[in-house]
């Protein structure tokens, strides 16, 4: 492992809109922790696993140069630092978390005369991602003047320092309490799983993907349902056309129930009160729907 370390480390948010999600995750793919004196660094007790809760910018550099071999971080900084090619080699984008979703978008003033992305060539554009967003000026074809600040880049047309913004949305509240709407969409993003670009020993190879197989399990049992039930042989096949199933149901014979079968299927979030109340008019009786926690393929 990295400087003779015996434990692998992943980086997450330290407070933030990413922090509670990664956290939640970790102990869903089975991590327990007992939390330092500072609360900078999370000690795992069941495996040789330590977080490190650090600012979220900080993680692709961390990952970089082997500070940490997995860190979760929002697309759009791991996009950027990329982007900015401040390094040689960059970390590799493992798993699409799920939390995080927002998109980076240009957004200008309402009234404004800029209507379409062409509209902005000549003018200037304040965000906190200058990398993408110079990347996708590059590839609209389209010469306009990028303004860094860091953060409030809502405020930037007010203060007279941008004519748009290029900012994270997601519900568009803070763009329409600034009376800013969108005009084209940059990226879409989400919380995801990278790894650091640095060797590593067989021993700490084999940890990280025994972790990575785990966090995927975690995330492809979320939002999962177990349906089971008995019903007639003879209304399988509309049963099994009905389900938001993932996979083929298993079914099993019944003792003394020739007519009859037991039935197990794996189906998404979307196995609702409908399909239930669909279930029982075509003869399933003992219907029972569990939340799947954690799924190993
Ligand atoms: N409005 C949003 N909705 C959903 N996800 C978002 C939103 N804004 C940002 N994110 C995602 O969450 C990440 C972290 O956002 P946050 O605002 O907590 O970061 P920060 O202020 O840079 O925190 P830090 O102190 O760690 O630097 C963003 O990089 C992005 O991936
Ligand atoms: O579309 P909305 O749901 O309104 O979200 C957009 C806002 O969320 C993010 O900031 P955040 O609230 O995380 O604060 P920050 O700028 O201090 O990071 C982003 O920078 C926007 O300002
Ligand atoms: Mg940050």
């Amino acid at each position: 492992m990295n400087d003779g370390r015996e434990r692998l480390r992943i980086a997450v948010q330290k407070s933030g809109r990413l922090s509670e999600a990664s956290l939640d995750l970790l102990r869903r793919a089975g991590l327990a922790f007992r939390a330092s004196r500072d609360k900078l660094f999370l000690y795992g007790e069941n495996l040789p696993v330590d977080v490190l809760l650090v600012r979220d910018d900080d993680i692709p550099g961390l990952l970089v140069e082997g500070s940490c071999e997995l860190g979760m971080v929002g697309r759009n900084v791991l996009d950027e630092q990329r982007l900015a090619g401040d390094t040689a080699t960059t970390p590799t984008r493992l798993l699409d978390l799920g939390f995080g979703g927002c998109r980076l978008a240009i957004a200008v003033p309402d009234g404004s005369a800029i209507d379409v992305p062409r509209d902005l060539g000549g003018l200037r554009i304040a965000t906190s991602y200058p990398a993408l967003l110079a990347d996708w000026l590059r590839t609209q074809g389209i010469e306009a003047e990028v303004v860094l600040l860091t953060g409030s880049v809502e405020i930037a047309p007010r203060l007279g320092k941008a004519h748009a913004i290029c900012d994270l949305v997601s519900s568009g509240a803070t763009l329409a309490a600034n009376q800013l709407h969108e005009i084209a969409t940059v990226m879409h993003s989400q919380a995801v799983l990278a790894s650091s670009p640095r060797p590593r020993s067989a021993a700490a190879t084999q940890m990280l993907e025994r972790l990575v197989a785990r966090i995927a399990g975690a995330l492809s049992g979320a939002g999962a349902r177990l349906l089971m039930l008995q019903a007639p042989r003879a209304a399988l096949p509309a049963i099994t056309r009905l389900l938001p199933s993932r996979e083929a149901p298993s079914v099993l014979g019944l003792d003394g129930r020739p007519d009859d079968v037991a039935m197990q299927a794996l189906c998404n979030a979307s196995l609702d009160w409908q399909h239930l109340e669909e279930l029982k008019r075509l003869g399933a009786r003992g219907v029972m729907v569990l939340n799947v926690e954690r799924m190993l393929a």
